[in-house]
């Protein structure tokens, strides 16, 4: 497999003042790592406040100006520096966002997908886009408020691969979408990733993620805990413990919740930030836990076999 991006050693802190004029760090992701494949799809999944649109936002170049940005993202190979990240934006490497608020009100759908163009390539372009995504020509006369909210994602599907892109982020797609609607919409990503581009799928359902995933990326608190091939849930060969909670979850893994909360970003103490929840920490978890490779994935835990099978 071909790495289309490779994040490594990604951390983002925000600089805050206090009501003085001290300053202070907040730092929200830590030492985070991940790879996607071209034709591969990817899922991060995390609860809300892990940094996942965070993540999205720092590879996508649009972070806002307070926060501060460490690590290496290369894409195709080479480095993704400010520059080359602003002349790919839009085109090879595109955004999903997370809320169909990105959409312009003033603007028909037409107009707004050709982002300008009015020549009849573009023209033809937007329309077999559309016809891709099951919405007719009609669609183009359309305002967003005249959208329900299956077509108004499907248009900012439509506007993200008019271009046909290499890397697409994709930042929770599917809030507000009955099951049929979201398995729709991922069953568009699943087509994205088969052309051949790289697929990152963010999202805080594991559930929807596993329908179309190949891999997976649990996010915690700021931090990447483990990687997993999707059939690893099934198979029972999950090697961090909140991942496995996670799955346990699932309704149809019997529903059990985990006691407790993810800490946030300023309540940070070091060593592993799962300790305090998990039913098998060690003196040794309060020291540095570091990412590594296990088992054909990865993970950031010191006693990974122990908890048994989810
Ligand atoms: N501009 C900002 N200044 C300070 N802190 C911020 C800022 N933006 C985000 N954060 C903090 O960074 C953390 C991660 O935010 P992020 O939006 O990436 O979470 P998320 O995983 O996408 O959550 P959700 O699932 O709710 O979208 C949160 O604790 C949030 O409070
Ligand atoms: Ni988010």
């Amino acid at each position: 497999m071909e790495p289309i991006l490779e994040v490594k050693g990604l951390s983002i802190a925000f600089q805050q003042y206090d009501a003085g004029t001290r300053q202070r760090r907040l730092p929200v992701i830590r030492d985070l790592s991940l790879t996607v494949g071209a034709g591969q799809v990817v899922a991060v999944v995390g609860s809300s406040g892990s940094g996942k649109s965070l993540l999205a936002h720092g590879i996508l170049g649009i972070l806002p100006y307070n926060a501060a940005m460490e690590g290496e993202i290369r894409y195709d190979g080479e480095l993704l520096t400010p520059e080359r990240v602003e002349a790919l934006r839009g085109r090879e490497i595109v955004l999903v966002p997370q809320g169909v608020t990105y959409l312009d009100p003033l603007m028909k759908v037409g107009p707004q997908i050709r982002r300008g163009k009015r020549s009849p390539e573009a023209r033809a372009k937007s329309r077999s886009v559309l016809e891709r995504y099951g919405l007719g020509a009609e669609t183009e006369e359309l305002y967003p408020f005249e959208l329900s909210g299956g077509m108004a994602r499907r248009v900012l599907i439509s506007t993200a691969v008019m271009e046909t892109p290499r890397l697409v982020i994709a930042d929770e797609p599917t809030p507000g979408l009955d099951a049929r609607a979201a398995g729709r919409i991922l069953g568009h990503f699943r087509e994205i990733a088969d052309a051949g581009a790289g697929m990152l799928l963010i999202t805080h359902d594991l559930e929807l993620a596993l329908t179309i995933a190949d891999r997976v990326v649990v996010f915690y608190a700021g931090e990447t805990v483990e990687e997993a091939d999707a059939a690893d849930f099934a198979a029972g060969r999950l090697r961090h413990p909140y991942t496995r909670a996670l799955w346990r979850a699932l309704p149809q893994n019997g529903f059990m919740p985990i006691p407790g909360a993810q800490p946030y970003p300023g309540e940070i103490a070091g060593g592993c930030l799962f300790a305090p929840r998990c039913p098998h920490c060690h003196p040794a978890c309060r020291a540095a836990v570091p990412y590594r490779e296990a088992d054909g994935g990865r993970v950031r835990c010191l006693y990974p076999e122990e908890g048994g099978t989810p």
